[in-house]
């Protein structure tokens, strides 16, 4: 299905074959109407959109072999939203000028990430389905880490208008799948056009009757808890920057994080009195909870070693695995504390404790990952990643 090509701004795996040459037959929209359907659950694919696809020959071709700007932006969100099912909670799905989702506990958790190409991915580097499901996982992350459920997804999409349709159709796939995984809808967004491949998702949460687990209620004496894997997504992207074979699972991380989003409601059943996800990296984002709940946090080495699939890169690349688990981003993993003398719930392992330290001081102008000791000592270095370079680690 997808070739090879190596130049372009859609090059390797992200191209379909038959868009991988210019167009010498014409794409001519007949009748569009993408009219919103009295709907809410599962819709078809719009038989009336009519696209005459044949070339000087007659030979017919598939809308997915057009470009964006062939199809034009009603028929490429009805490519998007057409035939996928909806959950229960979707009382309006895409199609009107707004969606209307159910909410039962009467409060809404919401978030919302961007994934922007060249910054936080590169076509060269993971399919467009893969692009999809991994803005659809960061978002839910954010959910989980409130112990919250993810019930509903937008996606506002911006691209070139020379993206190949194809491209679009994977991408759409990977956030549907992710969604349904979850399920969740995925109920509205935005389609434009911009000089990159930019996705911004929002995510709506159900807390299901629970309180929210914050970052800023960390308590003296807690114990620091982890749920799900860290280091491996920038394990990932070091073997991909370094074009190097091999190292299949860790490039599987970091093209599509798995965040144990379970393990989020799960911890707040628990009695988790502050928790978040690991985005940028383990130091900087307990870092956040430390500044915000104005506490320090010890973090036990021993309970932080890298795992054999990490040291087995890390010694391919000379590359260093402790610092992937201490300050590597985007596994997506949640980070809680939970009180003294409460049993970790399944999935969460402890990895250190919370000073019974008094007047720290914390806040927004605390240094990333100030307050997390390592072995009873501050760790020199970036503690993660940061959107404009100040202690970027890679
Ligand atoms: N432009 C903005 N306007 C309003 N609030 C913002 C803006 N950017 C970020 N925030 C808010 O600031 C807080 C921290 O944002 P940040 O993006 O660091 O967290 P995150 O989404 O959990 O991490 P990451 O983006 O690394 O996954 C969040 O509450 C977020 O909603
Ligand atoms: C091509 C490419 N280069 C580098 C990275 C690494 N990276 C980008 S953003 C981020 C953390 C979260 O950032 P944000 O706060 O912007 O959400 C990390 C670790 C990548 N994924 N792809
Ligand atoms: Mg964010």
């Amino acid at each position: 299905m997808y070739a090879c090509a190596t130049e372009g701004p859609f090059p390797a795996q992200c191209v379909a074959a038959s868009v991988e040459s210019r167009w010498p037959w014409s794409v001519v929209l007949g009748r569009v109407d993408s009219r919103p359907r009295p709907q809410g659950t599962a819709t078809e694919p719009d038989e009336r959109l009519v696209i005459d696809t044949s070339d000087s020959t007659g030979e017919s071709r598939s809308p997915a072999d057009a470009t964006v700007a062939e199809l034009g932006e009603f028929a490429v969100i009805d490519r998007a939203v057409s035939g996928r099912d909806q959950p229960d909670t979707t009382l309006l799905g895409p199609g009107d000028d707004a969606a209307v989702v159910r909410a039962t506990d009467g409060r809404v958790v919401v978030s919302s990430d961007m994934l922007v190409q060249g910054r936080h991915f590169r076509l060269d580097w993971s399919a467009p389905e893969q692009i999809g499901r991994k803005a659809v996982a960061q978002n839910g992350a954010d959910i989980a880490s409130m112990g919250a459920w993810p019930t509903a997804f937008l996606v506002s999409l911006g691209c070139p208008p020379d993206t190949p349709v194809a491209v679009l159709d994977a991408l759409t796939d990977g956030i549907w799948s992710e969604a349904e995984g979850l399920g969740a809808g995925v109920v509205g967004g935005d389609t434009v056009q911009s000089d990159q491949i930019v996705l911004s998702i929002t995510v709506l949460g159900d807390l299901r009757g629970r309180d929210a687990v914050l970052r800023s209620t960390a308590g003296a004496g807690d114990q620091v808890a982890v749920a799900g894997r860290l280091g491996w997504s920038a394990a990932g992207l070091a073997v991909l920057a370094a074009g190097l074979d091999g190292h299949a699972e860790v490039v599987a991380a970091h093209r599509v994080p798995e965040p144990p989003y379970g393990s989020g409601p799960v911890a707040a059943e628990a009695g988790a009195t502050s928790m978040t996800d690991v985005s940028d990296g383990l130091l900087a984002d307990l870092g956040h909870i430390c500044a915000a709940s104005g506490v320090r946090m010890d973090l036990d080495p021993a309970a932080l070693e890298p795992d054999q699939v990490l040291r087995a890169a890390a010694d391919e690349l000379g590359d260093d695995a402790d610092a992937w688990v201490l300050t590597g981003g985007e596994d997506h993993a949640l980070a809680a504390t939970f009180p003294p003398g409460v049993e970790l719930p399944d999935g969460w392992r402890r990895i250190g404790v919370v000073l019974n330290d008094t007047d720290v001081r914390g806040g927004a102008s605390a240094a990333v990952g100030a307050g997390v000791l390592v072995g009873g000592r501050e760790r020199t270095g970036a503690a993660g990643w940061e959107s404009f370079g100040r202690n970027r680690s890679r």
